[in-house]
């Protein structure tokens, strides 16, 4: 275990009866103090791996630790983290001050201690003076300010937050991305949360691991989960972008759509047969002739800050163009693109293999 690490995940698998597992064989290592974020669809396991950490369920199989001790068999209330649950799981009946108090009561601090303590953790999380409030008075927003005093009133070293921001409304949500992020680096708490929501992901995280049926498909800061996917699942599911069939001709030289392109790869086999993610952002409009591939306009829409134009060219394939210029439906149009714009993917690579060509692509770069 990394001496930076603060827990890690041994080849543990989670499995319910007889039904395939939920997780399979998962290995990860979790750093002090980073804000990490488990992104993936529906049902792919993200809060059985919160659950464990918390202690709320046991793995089959694998070990878990934290701190380096094995914790497999730690009781929940013993280990040193705290949940913020997607519905906040507050106390109707007690006001905010209890609410965040409770667990200091539990531990039967003393009350000029609980006093300074609570007061502090709604200090952080700017609710002060909202102490004799009901939990019925406030609103989404500061119930879920609230459930986040409660848990960083324990001082643990690690909080869960399982989709905290759902609730709600898109302005609301926005606002405490900001707010979420501002208090983790503040506080200086690792803090591991799950979103099913890429945006989401991309602005808050430190680290994201994308998750698929149970298994980590790619971890990485956001931007290197970003520009460089791993493959055509990462690539889909975080972002729009535009997927083709292409063969790696040599270092340096891609072909997709029967024609051949510079690109920045290389350390692939000559004739690999490959996938290529371009994103419609890093699409230009201009003529034919200055185009590196000519689509047909197919549909326009506008959204506020570009246009998205869905085109095909004459091979079928479909090319999704954000841009600020429009096109007319229709209309035939030259698509440019630089060779950074082209992010090749080899097909079926293991994240280890994948890992090592990154770094020798961005060693290259420097
Ligand atoms: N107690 C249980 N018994 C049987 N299956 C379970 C149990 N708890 C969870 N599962 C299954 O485990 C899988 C993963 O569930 P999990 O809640 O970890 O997914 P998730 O990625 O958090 O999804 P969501 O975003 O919908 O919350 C699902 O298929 C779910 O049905």
């Amino acid at each position: 275990m990394n001496s930076s690490s603060i827990i890690e995940f041994k080849n543990v698998t989670k499995q319910y009866d007889n039904d395939p597992a939920v997780l399979d064989n998962v290995s990860f290592e979790i750093e002090r103090g980073k804000f990490y974020t488990l992104l993936g669809p529906s049902g792919c396991g993200k809060t059985t791996i919160l659950r464990l950490i918390a202690g709320f369920t046991e793995a089959s199989s694998g070990d878990i630790f934290f701190n380096c001790e094995r914790i497999n068999d730690l009781p929940a209330n013993k280990r040193q983290v705290n949940t913020v649950f997607q519905d906040y799981a507050l106390f109707p009946h007690l006001n905010v001050f209890e609410n965040v108090a409770f667990g200091l009561r539990i531990k039967k601090w003393k009350k000029s201690d609980i006093d300074e303590k609570v007061k502090e953790a709604l200090h952080f999380v700017n609710l002060d003076g909202y102490e004799t409030r009901e939990i019925k008075e406030m609103s989404g927003g500061q119930r879920q300010r609230v459930a986040i005093a409660r848990a960083i009133v324990n001082e643990p070293e690690v909080i869960l937050l399982d989709e905290p921001l759902s609730a709600l409304d898109l302005k609301l949500r926005t606002e405490m991305q900001y707010e979420l992020r501002e208090l983790q680096r503040n506080l200086g708490i690792t803090f591991i949360f799950v979103t099913h929501d890429q945006e989401e992901a991309l602005a808050m995280s430190d680290e994201i691991f994308v998750l698929n049926k149970g298994k980590i498909e790619q971890s990485g800061s956001p931007t290197d989960i970003y520009d460089e996917p791993i493959n055509r699942f990462v690539a889909d599911f975080i972002g729009e972008s535009n997927i083709v069939k292409g063969t790696m001709v040599k270092d340096y030289v891609v072909q997709f759509t029967g024609k051949q392109f510079e690109c920045v790869d290389q350390g692939l086999n000559e004739n690999e047969p490959v996938e290529i993610v371009i994103r419609p952002e890093d699409l230009e409009i201009t003529t034919l002739e200055n185009g590196k591939l000519q689509v047909e306009v197919d549909s326009q829409l506008f959204r506020g800050v570009h246009y998205e134009l869905s085109c095909y060219d004459d091979d079928g394939n479909e090319w999704l163009v954000h841009s600020t210029k429009k096109a007319s439906v229709g209309e035939k149009i030259g698509l440019y693109f630089d060779p950074e714009a082209i992010h090749v993917m080899r097909l079926g690579e293991t994240e280890e293999e994948f890992d090592r060509r990154l770094e020798a692509y961005k060693e290259g770069d420097e």
